[in-house]
């Protein structure tokens, strides 16, 4: 049984109006869902950077660790962290199967440490998690998203990469971090994702698709190997919106705003506003300017029959795949947000990561030591 909670806004200290929310937000049996995005007013209510509270209703039982390959210093805190999780909180721990096998290499004290056998039944431990840990960069946060394909538990993300965008948490000090969030309550961001699905012309009168791929930061359309411009075609809610002749395209969502959209010259825009980049890569012409879409639209990138190449999709930049002449990729909000816990809040936390991270806006302060208005 997952453990439950509840979710509330607040404004500058304020209540906000928490009924009207829920109707937008469900969080029923520790299930983050969205309703369906005709609702456009209020979901953009539910979603204007209020400060968002997780409160647990039942203490969380059980826990799994996500952590990045390769890595000493990863694999010598998760083993100290799955220690202290099962030997001081009485939780039932989880890894991914191929960290198991490294611990049982390493000793057969951690053969309490659960884990799963085939791909297939991770769909089975989702209901179960309460809570996901993440030891590693940005990138091990976008893996443990990746795993769930419909509602995610909240993520507690610990920084042991080089940035660390979205991960707030200093692993020195996991046990009080720990102990803060399993007791609650804890701030959290409510991060949208983009569900992608690949429409083949050659199967157009098929009625099985290709299965949908939920991403966190981005889906991108490129030339991949091709030295030819890409040729993209691009509609909004089936009007058209432009052609795309350049490197490529990315549909990101505002967590992945400082991501790869960011170096194609896209804003950065705070994780919490609800919206689409529609970002071009080296696009070869003068007056391609990024733009930011509603949220509740639908946009479909076809690679048109003239085109001279194929293009290629990749999903918070994994998992390439092809789209031939005819093909085309629709992406549209998904209804399963991410919720990451915060260090202080959403916004300060947002802020503190452009300014530590990205150095954003660094210059040295002009001296008060010279002409000035009279
Ligand atoms: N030119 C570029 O900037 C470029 C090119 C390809 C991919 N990427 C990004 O890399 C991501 C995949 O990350 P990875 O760690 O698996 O690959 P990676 O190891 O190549 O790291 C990419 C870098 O992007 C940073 N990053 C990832 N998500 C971020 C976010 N939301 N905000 C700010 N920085 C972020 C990571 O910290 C890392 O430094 C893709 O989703 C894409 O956004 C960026
Ligand atoms: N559990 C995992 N299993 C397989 N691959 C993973 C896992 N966790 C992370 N990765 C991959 O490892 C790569 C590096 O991870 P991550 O970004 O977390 O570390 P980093 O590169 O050290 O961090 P930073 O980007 O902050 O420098 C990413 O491409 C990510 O997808």
């Amino acid at each position: 049984m997952q453990a439950s909670f509840k979710l509330s806004w607040g404004c500058k200290g304020q209540q906000a109006n928490d009924q009207h929310k829920k109707e937008i937000v469900s969080f029923e049996s520790g299930n983050i869902t969205t309703a369906d995005r005709s609702s456009k007013q209020v979901w953009t209510i539910v979603s204007n950077a209020a400060a968002i509270s997780l409160t647990w209703e039942t203490s969380p039982q059980t826990v799994i660790i996500f952590t990045k390959p390769n890595s000493t210093s990863v694999r010598l805190l998760s083993v100290e962290m799955l220690r202290w999780l099962r030997e001081h909180k009485g939780l039932n721990v989880y890894v991914e199967p191929r960290v198991k096998a490294e611990l049982l290499a390493e000793s057969s004290s951690l053969d309490f440490v659960q884990t799963w056998e085939d791909d297939k039944e991770i769909s089975l431990l989702h209901p179960m998690i309460d809570l996901v840990i993440t030891l590693g960069g940005d990138g091990t946060v976008l893996w443990a998203a990746s795993m769930f394909k419909g509602p995610v538990p909240p993520i507690v993300p610990f920084s042991m990469g080089s940035l660390g965008f979205m991960t707030p948490f200093h692993s020195e000090q996991y046990r009080d971090c720990l102990e803060a969030v399993l007791k609650g309550p804890i701030s959290i961001t409510l991060r949208h994702r983009l569900q992608c699905h690949i429409i083949r012309d050659k199967a157009r009168h098929d009625y099985e698709t290709e299965e949908n791929t939920l991403v966190l930061n981005e889906v991108t359309i490129d030339r991949g190997i091709s030295s030819y411009l890409t040729n993209l075609e691009c509609y909004c809610d089936n009007s058209f919106v432009t052609c795309v002749q350049g490197d490529g395209l990315i549909l990101s969502t505002t967590s992945g705003s400082t991501a790869y959209s960011l170096a194609a010259g896209g804003s950065m825009v705070h994780p919490q506003v609800p919206g689409i980049l529609f970002t071009p890569i080296c696009p070869h012409s003068l007056s391609f300017r990024p733009l930011i879409l509603p949220d509740h639209v639908t946009v479909r990138v076809q690679v048109p029959f003239n085109s001279r190449s194929s293009a290629w999709v990749s999903f918070d930049g994994k998992g390439r795949k092809q789209l031939e002449a005819g093909d085309a990729l629709v992406c549209s909000i998904a209804p399963w947000p991410v919720s990451t816990a915060c260090q202080v809040e959403s916004t300060h936390d947002f802020l503190r990561s452009i300014h530590d991270g990205l150095h954003w806006n660094l210059r040295k302060t002009q001296s008060s030591d010279g002409p000035r208005d009279t």
